[in-house]
């Protein structure tokens, strides 16, 4: 099969080179009176993995939509290396390489699936460079087949997976990636597992993962943290903080001591 995804024309990007880490310092957000989370400071390294659980409601999106410029913090400060690129927009964001995947399904839904994914790099990094793998993944993943179709079309399982390549396919450094195992399959979720080893190892990617499938989180993330409440109520590796007490209580609701 012919590549579906022809690099990038464009030069590179200076301000993206010698970008290690993507650091929060003291975020807060509110709408009006309430305040979803509050000075909550983390950073997240470039090929690392960190994955970011909580109960529902706990402001694990709005962590993901204030990162990538589609809210404003209303404190705090959030740097992409040295640069301070604290409520940048979001296409400004997609373009230094900070992009985000979609709790549901985030394609150009009556559009081909090849005209997703050339409109997917249109929108992304404006450097050029490598392979990154595309044609690889759309095997993988059981794309390949379906280039002509709508993408609305498609499975879901198979829509979620192109919404994935489609965000890789804009070519970032760091993924923020909104429960992207919602809704799989459980044969499919280990597709999830491949994609994050794919974009760590193919493109250095640091990736930022939330999740509720447990399973998942333990097999793909060294360390994460859990939101609760408002603050970060625990962070280190899931074996271990997943055990915690507090965490456990989290969950629950409540405490069963
Ligand atoms: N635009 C908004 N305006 C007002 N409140 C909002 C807005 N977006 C989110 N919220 C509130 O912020 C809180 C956190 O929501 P958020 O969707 O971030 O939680 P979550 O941890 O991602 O939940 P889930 O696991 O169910 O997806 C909720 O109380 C939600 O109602």
């Amino acid at each position: 099969m012919s590549s579906v995804l022809a690099p990038s024309p464009v030069a590179t990007h200076t301000a993206r080179q010698g970008v290690q880490k993507l650091r929060l310092d003291g975020v807060t957000k509110q709408f009006g009176g309430l305040k979803v989370f509050d000075n909550i400071s983390f950073e997240v390294e470039q090929g690392g993995v960190l994955g970011v659980i909580g109960p529902n409601g706990a402001g694990k999106t709005t962590l993901i939509n204030v990162i990538c410029g589609m809210l404003a913090p209303t404190a705090g400060r959030i740097y992409l290396g040295d640069r301070d690129i604290t409520a940048m927009p979001f296409h400004a964001l997609a373009r230094l390489g900070v992009a985000r995947s979609f709790q549901q399904t985030n394609t150009f839904r009556s559009v081909s699936v090849e005209e997703n994914l050339f409109r997917a790099q249109r929108f992304g990094a404006v450097h050029g460079g490598g392979d990154l793998g595309i044609d690889a993944l759309l095997d993988e993943f059981g794309l390949s087949s379906h280039l002509d179709e709508p993408s609305d079309k498609l499975p879901y399982g198979l829509q979620k997976m192109l919404g994935l390549v489609m965000v890789l396919s804009a070519r970032p450094r760091f993924l923020l990636l909104d429960e992207p195992a919602a809704g799989l399959e459980r044969r499919e979720r280990t597709q999830v597992d491949r994609f994050i080893e794919h974009a760590r190892t193919k493109l250095g990617c640091g990736v930022l993962i939330v999740e509720h499938d447990m399973d998942l989180v333990k097999r793909l993330c060294p360390r994460i943290l859990v939101l609760e409440a408002g603050r970060l109520l625990a962070e280190g590796p899931p074996a271990e903080v997943l055990s915690r007490r507090e965490v456990i209580d989290a969950y629950l609701g409540a405490s069963e001591d």
